[in-house]
């Protein structure tokens, strides 16, 4: 089980300014924890304290119950057992893809390290690519290399820095399922930090969303989804609308309530939500339109676009 728990960190160049604060979680083999936040909030810093790459004053980091030793116990960072893969990609771009991925494995059965290669290419999507030059290849395909790299020697633990920036939505899906289904069934600890709440929200079994360094929401993405209750919390999933409670039927005690687009629809009765609509935006299986009340702005999905200057009335 890893074990991570941080009192409080600063950079030691600027140790008047805390950047993460009272953060605390456990994973056990096989989970996979997504952390996610705004730019800035600590979500690289995070991992790569639990890498090792930082000295944590106030807090350790445990693997099956052992406080691992930081930087300033060690020569060189990091352990054997974990890996990372951040936006700095550690590859080799005057070798090919597959002795890049090799040059990690114990090379001593070329038979078995060649069928191993084969296994992380088809990870990755990279079959096609095996003996191809890394630096004729894109940035998303690098990263991939770098992904494949990191998993050669069948790490206990990676951690992932938003791994799938560079890679095109239609390949990312495949890709994503592809890697997070191999983590699972190999028992790997996986914890990712990406920006992008989709992901978190499909593939991680707990997500931490941070805010300045603390800990904003943490939970399952089925309860991060259904419970949000701040303009923050609610935006890592789309548009919020926030609404005085006294304009819709609902029992909250809350002083606004914050809605997503699929949260709100054209009502055929009067309702007090009465809202002009000012744009639409075509999203595939439905419209997203803007809509005002006042000078608050209303976000809902409609099967149709709407005539921006209408009024319409909307119910939950
Ligand atoms: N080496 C450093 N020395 C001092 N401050 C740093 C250092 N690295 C990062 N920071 C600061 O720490 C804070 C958190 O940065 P971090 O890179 O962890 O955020 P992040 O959530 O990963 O951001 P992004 O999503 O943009 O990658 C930022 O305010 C950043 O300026």
């Amino acid at each position: 089980m890893l074990e991570v728990t941080i009192d409080k960190f600063s950079y030691p160049n600027a140790s008047e300014i805390l950047i993460l604060e009272n953060l605390s979680f456990s994973l056990k083999p096989g989970e996979h924890l997504a952390v996610l936040g705004e730019s800035g909030c600590g979500k690289s810093t995070l991992l790569s304290i639990i890498y090792g790459l930082f000295h944590l004053e106030n807090g350790e980091v445990k693997w099956n119950e052992i406080k691992l030793l930081g930087p300033t116990h060690k020569l060189i960072p990091g352990e054997l057992f974990m890996k990372m893969v951040s936006q700095d990609l550690d590859i080799m771009p005057y070798t090919s893809v597959a002795e890049n991925i090799a040059e990690h494995l114990n090379r001593l059965d070329k038979i078995s390290d060649n069928a191993r290669v084969d296994e992380l290419l088809e990870v990755v999507e990279l079959q096609a690519f095996k003996n191809t030059k890394v630096a004729h290849l894109s940035g998303g395909q690098k990263q991939r290399v770098a992904i494949a790299r990191a998993l050669a020697k069948k790490p206990e633990i990676l951690l992932l820095d938003e791994p799938f920036s560079s890679i095109d939505s239609f390949l990312k899906n495949k890709l994503r399922r592809q890697l997070f289904n191999y983590l699972k069934k190999s028992n790997i600890v996986c914890i990712s930090a990406t920006h992008d709440s989709e992901e978190a929200l499909a593939f991680a079994d707990n997500i931490l969303l941070l805010k300045n360094g603390k800990e904003e929401m943490y939970g399952t993405p089925q309860h991060l989804f259904n419970s949000f209750s701040t303009e923050y919390q609610g935006g890592f999933f789309g548009e919020v609308s926030v609404i005085e409670p006294k304009l819709l039927p609902t029992s909250t005690t809350l002083k606004s309530l914050y809605l997503l687009p699929h949260q709100l629809k054209i009502s055929a009765e009067k309702t007090s939500l009465k809202v002009e609509i000012q744009e639409s935006f075509f999203k595939g299986s439905h419209y997203l339109i803007i809509a005002t009340i006042n000078s608050n702005t209303v976000y809902f999905n409609n099967p149709n676009a709407l005539v921006a200057g209408e009024f319409v009335y909307l119910k939950k």
